[in-house]
C-alpha cells in the first residue's frame, strides 16, 4: 500500500488581505511542490480531513465527526462551488468500518461544504471533482468539541480501513495552526446570529454573505495593524506541533484539554485536528517519513501557515 499524506493550513482571507508579494510568492511556491508532488503520486482516493465554519455544520444537529457519502462546496470567500466526486460505496463502508471500531462518526448523503475543505481540494488536487475524494468532517469551532485523543483515535481507525484497500490513497488534512478569526460563538452572538448558527445559516441571504465576509476582511486588516485586536498568532506552538507530528508522537496530545490549546493558541487552533486525524490515519499504514517542512505565521491571513508532506517508507 503506498500513500502519501499532505497537512495544510487553509485562510479564507487569500487573495482578500494578502501578505507582501515576495512573502505570497514563497507561499505560492510551497503550495505549488505540493500540487506538483500531488500529481506526480497520482492518487486513486483522496480522504479529506477539515473543519467547517457554520456553513454546514449547525447547532441543530452538531456532530463531533461526519463522513460525507456525497458532498458539495458552497463557494464562500470565492472558493470553488460544485460537487465533490465521492465514490458513495466506499466512503459507506468506511463509515461502516469506523463505527465498528468504536469511534461514533456520523454519515451525510448531503454534506454541505466550504472553504475548509474547497481549498485544499483546489490549491492541491486541481479542483473538486477530478478525483473521488471522502470527505470527513471535525468539529474544531462549535463547543462542546471532541478531544485530541477522540481526533486521534478517528485518524486510526479511518486508517485501519485504507490499508485493506488495494490504493493510492492521498490523505489530506486542512486547518489551523494558531489563529483566532472572528467566527461567531454561542454564548456571546446576538439573537439573530444563534438563530443563523442554529441552522437558518445554511442558506445565507447574498447580503448577508456579503457583510460576513466583509467582517472577516476588516478584522484582518485590523490585525495586520493591531496584532492585539485578536488572539495573537502562536508560532513556538506551531513549530512544536509540526516537529511532534512529524515525530509520530500524536498521542502526546491526549492530555492537552481544548479549553488549554484555546488560551494557548486560539480558538480556531483546534482546526490541527485534521493533521493529527491524518497523521493519526498515516501512521497506522506503516512507517513514514515527512518532508516539504514549511512555516510562516501570516497575520494578513490570520493563520499560522504551516504545510507538511509525508510519505509510507515504500514510497520514499
Ligand atoms: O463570519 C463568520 O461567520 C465565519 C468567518 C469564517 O468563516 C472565518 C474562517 C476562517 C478560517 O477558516 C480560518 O482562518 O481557518
Ligand atoms: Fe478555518
Amino acid at each position: 500500500m503506498k500513500t502519501m499524506l499532505h497537512c495544510m493550513s487553509h485562510s479564507p482571507l487569500v487573495g482578500f488581505v494578502d501578505p507582501l508579494p515576495e512573502i505570497l510568492d514563497e507561499v505560492n511556491g510551497v503550495i505549488s511542490n505540493a500540487r506538483k508532488a500531488v500529481k506526480a503520486f497520482d492518487p486513486d482516493l483522496v480522504v479529506l480531513f477539515a473543519p467547517d465554519h457554520y456553513n454546514g455544520f449547525f447547532y441543530d444537529l452538531m456532530p463531533s465527526f461526519c463522513i460525507g457519502t456525497d458532498a458539495y462546496a458552497i463557494g464562500d470567500f470565492g472558493t470553488l462551488a460544485g460537487d465533490l466526486n465521492v465514490p458513495q460505496a466506499l466512503a459507506e463502508s468506511l463509515a461502516a468500518s469506523v463505527l465498528d471500531s468504536g469511534v461514533d462518526v456520523a454519515v451525510s448523503y448531503r454534506m454541505q461544504l466550504d472553504h475548509g475543505f474547497a481549498q485544499p481540494l483546489d490549491e492541491l488536487v486541481g479542483g473538486l471533482d477530478c478525483k473521488p475524494v471522502i470527505p470527513i468532517f471535525i468539529n474544531s469551532v462549535a463547543v462542546p468539541l471532541p478531544s485530541f485523543q477522540r481526533a486521534r483515535l478517528l485518524g486510526e481507525a479511518v486508517g485501519r480501513y485504507l490499508k485493506t484497500l488495494d490504493k493510492k490513497v492521498l490523505i489530506l488534512g486542512s486547518g489551523g495552526l494558531s489563529h483566532q478569526p472572528p467566527v461567531p460563538e454561542l454564548a456571546t452572538a446576538n439573537a439573530h446570529m444563534v438563530d443563523r448558527m442554529k441552522g437558518s445559516g445554511r442558506h445565507l441571504p447574498d447580503d448577508e454573505r456579503e457583510a460576513r465576509t466583509q467582517r472577516v476582511i476588516t478584522a484582518a486588516r485590523r490585525f495586520v495593524e493591531d496584532q492585539s485586536t485578536l488572539h495573537p498568532l502562536h508560532p513556538e506552538w506551531d513549530q512544536s506541533f509540526m516537529t511532534l507530528l512529524s515525530e509520530g508522537r500524536m498521542a502526546d496530545l491526549d492530555a492537552m484539554k481544548n479549553d488549554e490549546l484555546s488560551a494557548l493558541a486560539g480558538k480556531s487552533t483546534h482546526e490541527v485536528k485534521a493533521w493529527v486525524s491524518a497523521f493519526a490515519a498515516l501512521s497506522v499504514m506503516g512507517n513514514f517519513n515527512t518532508t516539504n517542512r514549511y512555516y510562516r505565521p501570516i497575520p494578513e491571513w490570520i493563520a499560522g501557515f504551516g504545510s507538511l508532506t509525508a510519505y509510507t517508507e515504500k514510497t520514499l
